[in-house]
């Protein structure tokens, strides 16, 4: 006979309430640490986050160990020692279902030349929105696990599952290196966990949400080289063929101005929509108007709510993110680059292969070259190579979610997918073959990778109140069955 949901969570809830300024203040401290997976000189921070992560852990009781995932090869041809991935678990009770939370504690560059209206690095309270890098992506949910389970052991309840925790941090770049530990530890670390879940992305609307889908990614690197040096564009602009114009018609030539894929045999991989799958879009919140209004765009290139949803989440995308190499400051340089890198990524949803689009967009890109009739020489490459990943909504899983969801926001989850990527979803679920769901607690407006990144206090508090009742839910799961 177990007590009452009220008994458990009510000073739960309150332990939190009281201490939420402890939790803010730790946030503070995390996201003041510059762990930026994109630059190698910000590893050593991605080391010292990673110890604070561990420091917390071991201060609950838990154990701790830092498994090696080998070195990353970097695009200047050197390679580093990847920081270590954090795995740790907490004594175990063969009663107990074991739950395995994955996190990250890197973070995407910022700089506040970039147009922050605060330092990114200084965490700032502005109208109960707490701004800086990581906040929402991903340094405050990890902490508000991490709170939950302080608050278990501060008000002296057992926490009623069994918890095993992965912490990376060179998510942002792909998690190289994690895919090949999930398969080492499936018959070790992963071995007698039951479920994952994963609190990395943010709602759709002002509702909470459950998430059941993430799209892949395959990232590209087009270089085209030219001359010996960079040249005078008086001297032999006209006379020579410019890797530059090579590029703009490698990239223009990948996409329409409808964000049609134009790469042959893409879009015919894509799953059909089923009449079932339509249904879904219909009754989920999101207001056009207000996201327009948000990231100030006068439109969309769908026009209707089901339609933006379906692009965002189920129909792959194909984004330039910049080309190195060439000039981008400020002024009027008048020089021909000699070497140009394009970069690109396209994310994939069911039925796409990463392996299948990295070949397709090679062919594609050497076949426009070819007409190009350029001298210069052209190579591409490609990193991350993440898939789809989509669960059965079905699952045990998220019965327990959507009742911690009822419990402290008074109304049912949203079901939704995302579309960004998390690059070892799949993997979990491939190789452990273990039930994965994502529960987020970002807000829908909370800027991921842009200026102004944030998470607003009461989702950091109210995330930090749904996963000790998701831990209790769970654990009630069991005992219903
Ligand atoms: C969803 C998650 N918070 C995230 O931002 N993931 C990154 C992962 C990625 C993809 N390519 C390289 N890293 C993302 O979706 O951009
Ligand atoms: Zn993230
Ligand atoms: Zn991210």
């Amino acid at each position: 006979s177990s007590l009452p949901t009220s008994t458990v969570l009510d000073p739960l809830f309150l332990y939190i309430d009281e201490h939420q300024n402890e939790f803010v203040q730790r946030l503070g401290e995390w996201v003041a640490v510059k762990s930026d997976s994109s630059h190698r000189v910000h590893w050593g921070d991605i080391h010292r986050i990673l110890n604070m992560t561990a420091d917390r852990i071991k201060e609950m009781g838990g154990q701790v160990e830092f498994a090696d995932i080998g070195t990353q090869q970097l695009s200047d041809g050197e390679s580093l020692a990847r920081p270590p991935v954090l795995l740790a678990q907490f004594e175990r009770d063969p009663n107990k279902p074991t739950l395995c939370i994955y996190g990250h504690v890197d973070v995407q560059p910022a700089k506040k030349e970039d147009g922050w209206a605060t330092d990114p690095y200084t965490l700032t309270e502005l109208n109960g929105n707490l701004y800086g890098r990581g906040a929402t992506d991903n340094k405050g949910p990890v902490l508000a696990w991490l709170h939950a389970v302080e608050t278990y052991r501060a008000t002296k309840q057992e926490v009623p599952v069994n918890l095993k925790f992965i912490i990376e941090g060179l998510e942002e770049i792909g998690s190289d290196g994690l895919d090949e530990l999930t398969r080492q530890r499936n018959e070790s670390f992963f071995s007698d966990v039951d479920y994952i879940v994963i609190s990395d992305n943010v709602w759709v609307s002002r509702k909470p949400a459950l998430t059941y889908g993430t799209r892949g990614s395959s990232y590209f690197f087009v270089e085209v080289e030219g001359p010996k040096l960079d040249l005078h564009s008086g001297v032999f602009g006209g006379s020579v063929h410019e890797p530059m114009t090579d590029m703009i018609a490698l990239l223009g030539s990948l996409l329409d101005h409808t964000g049609k894929i134009l790469v042959p045999g893409i879009n015919e991989s894509v799953a059909p929509l089923t009449e079932e799958e339509k249904k879904l879009y219909k009754d989920i919140h999101f207001d056009i108007e207000e996201m327009k209004k948000a990231i100030e765009v006068k439109s969309f290139l769908q026009d209707n709510k089901e339609e933006i949803l379906m692009a965002r989440w189920r129909y792959p995308s194909l984004s330039i993110h910049g080309i190195e190499g060439a000039f981008s400051d400020s002024g009027s340089k008048t020089v021909i680059p000699r070497r140009v890198i394009g970069k690109f990524s396209i994310r994939q949803v069911p039925n796409m292969e990463p392996s299948v689009v990295e070949r397709q967009v090679k062919e594609h890109l050497q076949e426009v070259f070819a007409k190009q009739k350029s001298p210069n020489s052209l190579k591409v490459t490609t990193s991350v190579s993440a898939k789809p990943w989509v669960a059965n909504l079905n699952d045990p899983l998220y019965i327990a979610g959507r009742k911690a969801v009822k419990l402290v926001f008074g109304e049912e989850p949203e079901l939704i997918r995302e579309g960004s990527t998390i690059p070892i979803a799949n993997n979990f679920q491939e190789v452990t073959g273990k039930r994965v769901m994502m529960l987020p607690i970002g807000g829908h407006d909370d800027g991921e990778h842009s200026q102004n990144e944030k998470i607003s206090r009461y989702n950091f508090i109210q995330g930090t109140k749904l996963f000790a009742a998701f831990f209790y839910e769970l654990s009630k799961l069991q005992k219903d069955q």
